[in-house]
C-alpha cells in the first residue's frame, strides 16, 4: 500500500485519464481509470478509495443528472467533480448534493495537487477516527501484555516488524496470546487505518470457507441472491489475520496459496479477477512442520506463510506475567463498572493455579469472579462461590513482592524481574526442601518450565 492514497478516476476522455492519472502517480497516489460509471461499479469490488474524481458527462447517456443520482455508490468517500466551464452550475448542484468540491477543465496540476490532498487527508482522517472509535481493541497499540523474558521479546518483535510488510507465523498453545499479538502488529503498522479481518479457519465449514473468504457473484449457487465481497476483499488494504490455519481443508490451501502468490482471486461463481493487497499474518497451535511431514499441510503454502516466527509459552512457563495481566484486565474492567480490586489473598490465589486454557482462562476466571463479587475487593470468599476448594496459595506473587522489596528505578525493570523471580524461585524450592516437582506446582510452572528458570539463574 502507498502511503498517498487510492483514488479512483472516472473520465470518458482516455488522455486525460492518462495525463491526470500519470501526474497523480507521480505524487504518490495509486489511480485507478475508469472511462463510464460501470466501469466504475467493476472497480469499487476491486479498490476501496480514498477519493473518487468525476466527470458528470459520462457514456452512454452523457447526462449529468444521471452521473449526479449516482453518486451515492461511492458511499462516504469524498468525490470531487470535474466540470467543463459551461458546468459550474452543475457543480454547485453537485456540491448541494454531497460532492466534497469540483474543479474546472483545463486542470491546473498545482490546484489539482491542493483539493486532491486536503480530500485524502479528510478520508483518512475519519477512516483513523472511526477505527479509534472501533473500540478498545484497537486503542492501545502494542496490546500484548507481560514482564517474563519471553513477553519482553514478544513484544520488541512486535515493534520491529510491524512496520514492515513481512509474513509472519505465529506458533503457540491456545489462550496464550496470538490474535493479541497479530492485532497489535496491524495496529503498529502502515495498515492501521485499514481492516484487521481474522478468519477461524477450523470454525467456518469447508464448504462455506470459500465463499467466506473469497465472496460471491450473484447466482453462483441456489440462495446466492446478490454479490457479496468476502474477508478477502474486506481486508484489502489491511491485514488478514488466518487464525488455526492448520486446520484449513487442502482444498483451499490450494487456493490460498495462488492468491499469496498472484494477489488475485476470482468471487466464486465469477468471471472477474479481483486484485487484493493484503498483509497475511497465520497462528497456530499446531505443529505444522510435523503436520507437513505428515501430508496434512501443503509444503509450499508452509513456506509461504512462514515468514518471521513468534513462538508464545504457555502461562504456566511465565507466571510471572500473571500479576501485570490480572491488574490489566482489573483496569479494563474498572473503566465498565465501579472500581474494584483484589485483596492480597485473592491475588495469591491468581498467581498459584495452573491455568491450563493460559491467559484466556485466567481472564475468564477473573472476569466470573468479578461478577460475583459482593463488595469493592474480591476476597477468598468470593472465589469460594466459583472454586470451592480455594486455599489460599503459600506462594507470594510478583506484585506484592515487588511491593515488598524495595522498588528501585536505579536498576532496568528486566533486572527488578529477574531478581524477584529468583527470591521466588529459592523460596518455593526452601519450603518443599528442594523438591522440583512441588515448587514448580507450588509456583504454577511446569517442572520443565522451572528447570529451565533454574539453569538460566545458575540455581541449581
Ligand atoms: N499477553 C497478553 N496481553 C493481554 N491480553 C492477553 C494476552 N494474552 C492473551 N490475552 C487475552 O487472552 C484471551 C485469549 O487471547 P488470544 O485469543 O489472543 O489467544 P490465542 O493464542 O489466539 O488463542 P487461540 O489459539 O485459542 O485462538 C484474549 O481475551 C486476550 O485479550
Amino acid at each position: 500500500m502507498q502511503a498517498g492514497g487510492h483514488i479512483l478516476l472516472i473520465d470518458d476522455e482516455p488522455a486525460f485519464r492518462e495525463l491526470a492519472g500519470g501526474w497523480l502517480e507521480m505524487q504518490g497516489y495509486q489511480v485507478a481509470s475508469v472511462g463510464t460509471l460501470t466501469e466504475a461499479g467493476y472497480a469499487l469490488r476491486q479498490i476501496t478509495p480514498d477519493l473518487v474524481l468525476l466527470d458528470l458527462s459520462l457514456p452512454p447517456v452523457f447526462d449529468p443528472q444521471n452521473t449526479l443520482q449516482s453518486m451515492s455508490m461511492f458511499g462516504d468517500t469524498p468525490v470531487i467533480i470535474i466540470t467543463g466551464h459551461a458546468e459550474r452550475e452543475l457543480a454547485l448542484a453537485a456540491i448541494s448534493q454531497g460532492a466534497w468540491d469540483f474543479i474546472a477543465k483545463p486542470i491546473d496540476p498545482e490546484m489539482l495537487a491542493v483539493v486532491v490532498r486536503r480530500a485524502v487527508t479528510k478520508t483518512q482522517l475519519e477512516r483513523e477516527v472511526s477505527r479509534l472509535k472501533a473500540g478498545s481493541k484497537t486503542k492501545n497499540a502494542n496490546a500484548y501484555i507481560g514482564v517474563s523474558e519471553s513477553a519482553q521479546k514478544i513484544r520488541s518483535l512486535i515493534e520491529r516488524i510491524a512496520p514492515t510488510d513481512v509474513r509472519i507465523l505465529v506458533m503457540g498453545p491456545s489462550g496464550t496470546g496470538k490474535e493479541v499479538i497479530s492485532q497489535s502488529i496491524h495496529n503498529l503498522s502502515l495498515r492501521s487505518s485499514r481492516a484487521f479481518v481474522s478468519v477461524h479457519c477450523g470454525a467456518i465449514p469447508a464448504d462455506l470457507l470459500e465463499s467466506e473468504l473469497f465472496g460471491y457473484v450473484k447466482g453462483a449457487f441456489t440462495g446466492a441472491e446478490k454479490d457479496k465481497e468476502g474477508l478477502l476483499k474486506l481486508a484489502d488494504g489491511g491485514t488478514l489475520f488466518l487464525d488455526e490455519i492448520g486446520e484449513m481443508p487442502s482444498a483451499m490451501q490450494v487456493k490460498l496459496l495462488r492468491v499469496l502468490q498472484e494477489g488475485t482471486f476470482f468471487p466464486v461463481g465469477g468471471r472477474e479477477q479481483v486484485h487484493i493487497d493484503v498483509r497475511v499474518i497465520s497462528a497456530t497451535n499446531a505443529n505444522l512442520s510435523e503436520k507437513v511431514l505428515n501430508g496434512e499441510f501443503r509444503e509450499d503454502l508452509f513456506y509461504r506463510i512462514k515468514g518471521v516466527n513468534i513462538e508464545t509459552e504457555s502461562l504456566h512457563d511465565r507466571s510471572e506475567d500473571i500479576p501485570l495481566l490480572v491488574q490489566h484486565f482489573l483496569s479494563e474492567q474498572r473503566s465498565k463498572a465501579n472500581a474494584i480490586s483484589l485483596n492480597k489473598e485473592s491475588m495469591e490465589w491468581f498467581c498459584s493455579q495452573p491455568w491450563k486454557g493460559n491467559v484466556r482462562e485466567l481472564r475468564n476466571a477473573l472476569e466470573s469472579v468479578i461478577s460475583i463479587c459482593a463488595g469493592d475487593a474480591v476476597s477468598l470468599d468470593d472465589i469460594s462461590l466459583l472454586y470451592p476448594d480455594v486455599k489460599a496459595a503459600s506462594v507470594m506473587c510478583g506484585s506484592e513482592q515487588m511491593q515488598e522489596s524495595a522498588v528501585s528505578l536505579e536498576l532496568p525493570l528486566d533486572e527488578q524481574v529477574k531478581q524477584l523471580e529468583i527470591k521466588t524461585i529459592r523460596r518455593a524450592m526452601d519450603e518443599t526442601g528442594g523438591n522440583k516437582t512441588q515448587s514448580a506446582k507450588m509456583l504454577g510452572l511446569s517442572r520443565q518450565g522451572l528447570i529451565k528458570k533454574l539453569e538460566r539463574y545458575g540455581l541449581n
